[in-house]
């Protein structure tokens, strides 16, 4: 059996998954409350499946104990409280369909998993209209496991076996404008220390499309780093130069899941942090994911609960933890990439046209007809590409356009909340 990490000091979860002092200092208080820790490894409407240690459910797992339980229904056994909860007291578990099944499913996850357990749970209770605050793959969350918090399965429809109560505050989150006419955010992963940009070196790479991905990366406060993919294939060598140019600050590795050229450097990189992989649909991600996870490792996200059915229809980020340690976010292709704000991760993206405007005569110098500008300068002396300023505007606009949008989107909803105050106040008025 491949173990999770070879190296770091506690190979136990949650540490194998980036946990640390400052997270369990934040964790404190949910400690108290008799919450366990737990990582999201994906999110489904109402429901997520979440990383927790193996030993934390053993009075949950083990349905066979003699556990009674007090609830409105009765006192009855551990086994109907997992499975059927709503009214079936002291029935005969066998007779109960779902009951076998998933006793022989705990079992043969127990066998396959020594640390790490895979539990669907609701996070209904924490719901929040701004889908940025809801859950997402690679949060820390606060889980509860104690019986009372058993979900009756039929109120999901599943063998909900678990509630999330609370998110721990994030350290990063790549978060992307979502398509269409809405202003809200769409957080593609979160508690990452790098995002993957996966490029193809099947066709010439496309730079507006990589610095629009790297000021999205730069954002998230994770660590951007660009992986060209498919090195095997037929290529100019000097789309990879190009590449490097596109992406200061950042390292430029060239890989082949094929023929596994690179792939040890990116381990290496990788080291046992968290990792998300985006990229345009067909770069290649599904195929590097399965070669940094291998069989093994996968057989854990592949693990789930008895609605297997469901993971083939949604398109879903799902965290996989890597034998190499850490874990990988895989994301389904990105088709467009809007921002959501904040020039910091722009500025980052285009250091080189930062550097530049250091040496501007004016410090408010807008890089267009002032004289001494450094950056039109270098643009004249074709050090910086028309192109690049043009693209470091344009997201820089877009930004701000996102930005505008979104204020304005909370005035709208402070204004409609204390109409509905004013009125819950005095229901004379209209
Ligand atoms: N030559 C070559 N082909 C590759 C390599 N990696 C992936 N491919 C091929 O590229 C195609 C797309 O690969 P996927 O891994 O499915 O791409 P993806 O980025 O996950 O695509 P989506 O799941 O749609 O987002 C497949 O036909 C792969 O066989 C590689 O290193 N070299
Ligand atoms: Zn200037």
């Amino acid at each position: 059996m491949t173990h999770l990490n070879p190296n770091p000091t506690d190979t136990s979860f949650p540490y194998i998954l980036g946990w640390d002092s400052a997270l369990e200092s934040a964790f404190a208080p949910y400690r108290s409350a008799g919450l366990v820790p737990g990582r999201i490894a994906r999110v489904d409407r109402g429901l997520c499946d979440v990383l927790i240690a193996d030993d934390q459910f053993a009075d949950v797992v083990d349905i066979n104990a003699d556990v009674d339980i007090e609830t409105d229904a009765g006192t009855y056994g551990a086994a109907e409280a997992v499975t059927d909860r709503d009214g079936n007291a002291g029935g005969d578990a066998d007779a109960l369909p779902g009951v076998a099944e998933s006793r022989l499913e705990l079992q043969v996850r127990e066998r396959r998993r020594k640390r790490l357990r895979v539990v669907r749970a609701d996070w209904s209770a924490i719901a929040s209209s701004d889908p940025t605050r809801n859950p997402c793959t690679g949060d820390w969350a606060a889980v509860a496991c104690a019986l009372d918090d058993v979900v009756p399965p039929s109120a999901v429809g599943f063998t909900a076996v678990t509630t999330i109560r609370a998110l721990l505050p994030r350290r990063t989150a790549v978060v992307r404008g979502s398509a269409g006419e809405r202003s809200d955010g769409q957080v593609l992963a979160a508690n990452v220390d790098y995002v993957l940009l996966g490029i193809s070196l099947a066709a010439k790479p496309d730079a507006g499309r990589l610095e629009r991905l790297l000021a999205l990366a730069w954002e998230s406060g994770a660590c951007p780093v660009v992986v060209l993919t498919k090195a095997d294939a037929p290529h100019d060598p000097a789309w990879v130069d190009e590449v490097v140019a596109l992406a200061p600050g950042v390292s430029v590795l060239v890989v082949s899941a094929l023929t596994g050229a690179g792939m040890d450097e990116l381990v290496a990189l990788l080291g046992s942090g968290t990792a998300a992989l985006l990229g345009q649909s067909g770069v290649g991600k599904s195929t590097l994911t399965n070669a940094l996870a291998g069989s093994d490792v996968m057989a854990v996200a592949s693990t789930r609960s008895v609605d297997e059915k469901g993971r083939h229809t949604t398109t879903t980020r799902e965290l996989i933890p890597l034998p190499s340690g850490g874990a990988l976010i895989d994301t389904p292709g990105l088709r467009s990439v809007g921002l959501f704000g904040g020039e910091a991760g722009v500025d980052q993206a285009f250091r080189d046209v930062l550097e530049l405007a250091a040496s501007c005569r004016f410090a408010d110098c807008a890089h267009s007809s002032e004289p001494g500008c450094a950056v039109t300068e270098a643009v004249a002396v074709g050090a910086l590409p028309q192109r690049r300023l043009d693209s470091y505007r344009r997201l820089l606009r877009e930004n701000a356009w996102v930005a505008s949008r979104s204020d304005a989107r909370v005035a709208a909803e402070r204004q409609r909340e204390w109409k509905l105050r004013s009125r819950s106040s005095n229901p004379a008025r209209p």
